[in-house]
């Protein structure tokens, strides 16, 4: 049952399923739920074991525990990006989700303080995320009385978030060209989710060759970078030099700096492709999250019965009436309700936990040989960490398997973090909007909840909670709500 290894003699991989010659664990891993087919196998060959997508070998973390040694305590040498053919053909390595070495941490050093001064992490932000939540609500009452399916709202509520920081502009949600972008973005991140997305990205010479949705990603991408390549214009046109108002300014400021420096990594290809990143990264995952996360209040409006020891919790009756208490209705959830918000909280941090929209990350590769858990690993070993194994550990949270708030609340009812909780990831490439998201996702379904009540045509125990695809993503399935004003 076990891999043979690498033929170094000095790497002995860990063990795995025993793979086929060029198909490797395909048979094994089967079409779909990649994921919950890893999690199966560490059942068997324990928390770091391999397989073989296609002919190449990756080791799987798996587990709280495994991922946190790996990725914090040797953060350094877990802290390579993993190739990922499809997404190294669009960006050819150049923004900082798929690059590497010195480009990969003066992309990040810079973005991250350039988004700090433009308010991110701060109340400016937070406030900016207010008045896009005031928005929604106001474009959702449109609607309210009609079924219909929000994402599209949701992702523009949450794109112009990104959009105001990184191009300094927000669209109305009525904006035919923005819909479309909005609409490449969110393809994308389906067929990269679907069979499709994955076969591509273990056999891509070979799926160039054959028909199929997975070479839309790279028409979409080069709409999308045509797109940005527009808005770069406009700013280079019209900025004012050392006063940057968003991103974009902040990058071309740099760009001027650095222009008699041939060895600089602030050039147009890296300004493109560091603003996709934003915008992609920080559109999809979000309004996934959030979409979700709606569905999944449809699905429980009343958990009493539904847990085994028994929850004092209905919701979303119970947050709606911690909003009540703590914010009330004549003003919109802020930031620094949060803390009074215990259950709410608690709810959001398990639509996080139960749905993990990045189930196995994104993959990374050591950046030195590697002693870890008893295995030598070389220098350039591929890793995938396996977060969706840390949120159905059974020795951290009391209900893994299901839709329960206790995970996040102790016997007080007191919000609980827990150390297993990364959707983000963790260490040196932990996700770099976490911050800007999880106010977002706090302050949109908080207003949201304070304003409306949910309901569907359906039947709780009809509505089916599978993703629609599951792959990069753990894609929301579609949905009709009703929101009826309160
Ligand atoms: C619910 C929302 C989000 C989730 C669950 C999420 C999750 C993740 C995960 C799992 C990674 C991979 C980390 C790793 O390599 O180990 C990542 C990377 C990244 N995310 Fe997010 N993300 C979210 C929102 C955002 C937002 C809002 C932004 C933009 C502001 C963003 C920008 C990025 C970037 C640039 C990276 C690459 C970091 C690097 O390679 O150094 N993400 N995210």
């Amino acid at each position: 049952l076990h891999s043979k290894g690498s033929r170094n003699p000095r790497c002995q991989l860990p063990p795995g399923p025993t793979p086929l010659p060029l198909l490797g664990n395909l048979l094994q891993l089967g079409p779909s739920s990649l994921d919950k087919r890893l999690m199966k196998l560490s059942k068997s060959f324990g928390s770091v074991f391999t397989v073989y997508l296609g002919p190449q070998p990756a080791v799987v973390l798996s587990g709280a525990s495994t991922l946190r040694e790996a990725l914090l305590l040797q953060a350094d040498a877990f802290s390579g990006r993993g190739g990922m053919a499809s997404f190294d053909r669009c960006t050819q390595g150049k923004g900082i989700v798929f690059s590497n070495g010195h480009l990969w941490h003066t992309l990040r050093t810079f973005t991250v303080g350039s988004l700090k001064k433009l308010g991110i992490g701060s109340r400016s932000i937070a406030e900016r995320i207010q008045e896009e939540a005031a928005a929604l609500i106001q474009e959702l009452s449109l609607i309210q009385g009609a079924s219909f399916d929000p994402l599209s709202h949701i992702r523009n509520a949450v794109a112009n978030v990104i959009c105001s920081v990184v191009f300094g502009e927000r669209y109305a949600y009525d904006d035919p060209d923005f819909r479309i972008l909005l609409n490449l973005l969110n393809d994308n991140f389906q067929i990269l989710s679907s069979q499709w997305g994955q076969m591509y990205n273990i056999f891509p010479s070979f799926l160039d060759w054959i028909p199929g949705p997975h070479h839309r990603i790279f028409s979409n991408f080069n709409k999308l970078q045509a797109f940005i390549s527009k808005e770069i214009k406009k700013h280079e046109e019209n900025r004012q030099p050392e006063e940057p108002q968003n991103f974009i300014d902040c990058f071309l400021d740099q760009m001027d700096k650095a222009k008699q420096d041939p060895r600089s990594h602030f050039y147009m290809e890296t300004l493109v492709m560091t603003t996709h990143n934003l915008f992609f990264g920080g559109t999809e995952t979000t309004s996934t999250t959030i979409h979700y996360g709606l569905l999944i209040l449809l699905k429980y409006p009343n958990v009493t019965e539904a847990f085994d020891p028994p929850s004092p919790s209905i919701f979303p009756e119970k947050i709606q009436e911690e909003i009540d208490t703590v914010v009330g209705r004549d003003r919109l959830p802020c930031l620094q309700d949060r803390d009074n918000l215990p259950y709410t909280n608690a709810v959001i941090h398990e639509i996080q936990r139960f749905i993990s929209v990045l189930p196995m990350g994104l993959p990374h590769i050591l950046t030195q040989d590697t002693h870890f858990r008893g295995h030598f690993l070389l220098k350039g070993t591929t890793i995938l960490p396996l977060l969706i194994s840390a949120h159905r550990d059974p020795t951290q949270f009391k209900d893994p398997e299901n839709f329960n708030p206790n995970n996040f609340l102790d016997d007080k009812g007191a919000f609980q973090n827990n150390d297993a909780f990364m959707p983000f990831a963790l260490g040196k490439r932990i996700c770099l909007g976490a911050g800007l998201a999880r106010m977002e996702i706090f302050l949109f379904l908080t207003t949201i909840l304070q304003r409306f009540t949910l309901c569907t045509v359906k039947r709780p125990e009809e509505i089916d909670l599978s993703p629609k695809s599951t792959g990069l993503g753990n894609v929301s399935p579609p949905y009709e709500l009703l929101l009826k004003i309160r």
